[in-house]
């Protein structure tokens, strides 16, 4: 694993999905990332795909670091035993924070909240805020919808082709972990070179 990848910021649903697909690949992508001796940042919270993926995690003995807004607290339930819980005044403040302590992104399956987030991390990306690795996780054809608007908005000439770049596309959870472990250094450009 190249030194530069030590953390890795998930982005998945507080729900589980109807299909169970999606939460063996929550617990897989959370024991594999332990495994790669990477810590887990993500939101906190012990429900569905979220509570999972830490389960996977802390299951290999892995470091995990949640970060919650406070009134999120009694909804979304933090993970029971979890070492490092961060508690946030709002949820600016753990989107920026779970930014600042991750080196690379993944988006596991998820409602209206992990869109949010990935088309976030996405266009800081495109603005050239970061050039850290974002990878979307196309479990059980989760991401087509998201792929396929993307899509049509290049046709329409709203987003340029070179857009493509500023994500991957992964298959699978072992396909995500081969991507991390082959992202070159992240590197700072310019923001004009980034739209
Ligand atoms: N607007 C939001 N910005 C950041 N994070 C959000 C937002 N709305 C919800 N969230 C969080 O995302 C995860 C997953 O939510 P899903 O709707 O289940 O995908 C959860 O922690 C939300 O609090």
């Amino acid at each position: 694993m190249p030194k530069h990848i030590r953390s890795v910021a998930v982005f998945c649903g507080v729900r589980a999905g109807t299909d169970p697909v999606h939460l063996a690949a929550a617990r897989q992508l959370g024991a594999g990332i332990a495994e790669a001796e990477m810590m887990l940042v993500y939101g906190g919270g012990g429900l569905g795909l979220m509570g999972a993926v830490a389960e996977g995690a802390i299951a290999k003995g892995g470091r995990v670091h949640g970060v919650i807004p406070e009134f999120l607290t009694r909804v979304e339930r933090p993970f029971p035993s979890l070492a490092e819980l961060e508690v946030t005044t709002s949820m600016h403040t753990r989107k920026t924070r779970m930014f600042e302590l991750a080196d690379a992104f993944i988006t596991l399956s998820g409602g209206l909240g992990t869109l949010d987030e990935t088309v976030e991390i996405i266009t800081w990306r495109q603005l050239g805020l970061h050039d850290k690795p974002v990878i979307i996780l196309d479990i059980g054809g989760w991401a087509q919808p998201f792929l396929a608007l993307i899509e049509a908005l290049i046709a329409q000439g709203f987003v340029p082709e070179s857009n493509r770049r500023l994500y991957a596309v992964a298959p699978d959870v072992p396909a995500a972990l081969r991507m991390l472990q082959a992202a070159p250094a992240p590197e700072t450009a310019a923001p004009a070179e980034r739209l």
